[in-house]
């Protein structure tokens, strides 16, 4: 049965609750938000449960939820030291959070080892009361979910099951939409700006997913949606030709390097093919980019003749651009106004998601807005994730959602205004509670 938004997003997971001797529902509140390439664990002495995976074609995904073991709001009082206390319908609450953590798909075996290091209380995987030997399974979602079911099996002795990666994605993408509070926000000349959603107001939109490739999805509702075009000039083409073309060693390198970097060294501008003038019966002033690395015909240089730096801020520029304009092309043939960004190219990197609003901006005119999301890279893990309630797994609720606002954001109307550059992958865990019965 199709569930609304809303039950989706007060029935957010399901799994260890229905199990032998537990029947209840849980509660979750969401808050402080954390994000992190993670190698080392990051929590101790805690229960970790309810892993859920998306294994796409660059990066793993993982989230999973664990319980506090230290929490001050409990009487403390469960059997495993972990945080209890009653305060939903006088059934037991467990303090925790939900955690991200990604690793590179080409180094799987890192994120094998990291869940085996966990020796993880898969509620979500083994029903609680059954017979040791039981399969166990865990949600996965993502390209690698076909790729890699045996190794997991192999190595790990778990079943995937598997999730579609477009239902992923639309679930993962309208629960954070509804349910964290500063979610979603513009990115314009440096100024970034939350964006409060109108719960009864929030479909139709675009999502614009930018992982290795790109997928165009027309959200109409809960489990309803069209994914609509896609192209395959994505995140993975800026890595692949930014690591042949500049010999860095990490995407973040990368990226850091299009930080110092001019483009116009590379690119051919307007004025370069109109002596310096703009092309006004067009539109075009003098210093829009004609041609992505247009000057490298006629420079007579070769490839080391040119900065990486330069490069790298040619190549994002240019993939941005381009994806920016497709995204608005698209929307437009439906009549969408409000575009949302997210996968793990954007990395809450300033130039990417200026150079995409501003392509946005520019095609239609001032009439549709880029936005991006938080939680950027995690909404197929996220909905692979909600999935475990889908299929009855567990019965956890989401109760309340306590996003805790960057320290110095200021808000004001509508809008939460943060001070420009800030780190805006920082602070990404969500603090829940779960109350079992
Ligand atoms: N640490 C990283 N390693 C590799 N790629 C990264 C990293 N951080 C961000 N990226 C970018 O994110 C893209 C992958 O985004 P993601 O949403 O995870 O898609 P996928 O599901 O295809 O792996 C990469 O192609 C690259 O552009
Ligand atoms: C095939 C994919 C859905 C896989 O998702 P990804 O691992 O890139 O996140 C994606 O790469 C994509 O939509 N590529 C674009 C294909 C196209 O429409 O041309």
């Amino acid at each position: 049965m199709q569930q609304t938004a809303d039950q989706q997003v007060h029935n957010l997971i399901r799994g260890a609750g229905k199990a032998k001797g537990e029947s209840g529902r849980a509660k979750m509140d969401i808050g402080n938000v954390e994000s992190k390439q993670i190698s080392e664990p990051i929590i101790s002495e805690a229960q970790i449960s309810h892993l859920a995976l998306d294994i796409g074609g660059s990066l793993i995904k993982l989230v999973y939820f664990s319980t506090n073991s230290d929490s001050s709001s409990s009487s403390s009082s469960s059997k495993d030291s972990v945080a209890v206390s009653s305060g939903y319908e006088g059934r037991p609450v467990l303090e925790g959070k939900l955690h991200f953590a990604k690793f590179e798909t080409a180094k799987i075996n890192d994120c094998i080892d990291f869940i085996r290091s966990k020796q993880l209380r898969l509620s979500g995987c083994q029903k609680h009361g059954a017979p040791a030997g039981e399969k166990c399974t865990i949600k996965a979602t993502g390209g690698g979910a076909y790729k890699y079911a045996d190794l997991f099996k192999e190595k790990l002795g778990i079943c995937l099951d598997k999730e579609d990666e477009m239902d992923c994605l639309v679930a993962g993408s309208n629960f954070l939409l509804k349910a964290v509070h500063t979610e979603a926000f513009t990115y314009m000349d440096g100024q970034k700006e939350f964006v409060q959603i109108d719960h009864d107001d929030l479909y139709p939109y675009m999502l614009v997913n930018i992982g290795s490739g790109v997928s165009m999805i027309k959200v109409d509702g809960p489990g309803k949606f069209e994914r609509v075009s896609g192209t395959n000039v994505g995140g993975g083409t800026f890595w692949g030709l930014g690591r042949l073309l500049t010999k860095c060693k990490s995407f973040d390198e990368l990226l850091e390097l299009s930080q110092r970097g001019n483009n116009r060294v590379i690119d051919m501008l307007v004025g370069d093919i109109y002596g310096g003038m703009d092309y006004t019966k067009i539109g075009l002033s003098s210093t829009t980019i004609a041609s992505s690395f247009g000057k490298a015909i006629s420079d007579n240089k070769e490839l080391e003749d040119y900065k990486p730096e330069d490069i790298s801020r040619s190549l994002l520029r240019m993939i941005s651009n381009n994806i920016g304009q497709i995204s608005y092309l698209n929307a437009l043939r439906f009549g969408l106004k409000r575009i949302f960004f997210a996968g793990f190219f954007i990395r809450g990197h300033a130039y990417t998601m200026d150079t995409i609003a501003v392509a946005v901006h520019f095609w239609s005119k001032g009439e549709a807005k880029a936005m991006f999301l938080k939680h950027e890279g995690f909404l197929g893990a996220l909905g692979s994730f909600m999935s475990y309630e889908k299929h009855g797994f567990l019965n956890l609720k989401v109760h309340q959602l306590v996003q805790q606002s960057p320290v110095d954001a200021y808000h004001g109307g509508d809008k939460i205004h943060d001070p420009p550059n800030r780190e805006l992958n920082e602070n990404r865990s969500i603090d829940c509670s779960i109350c079992l019965s």
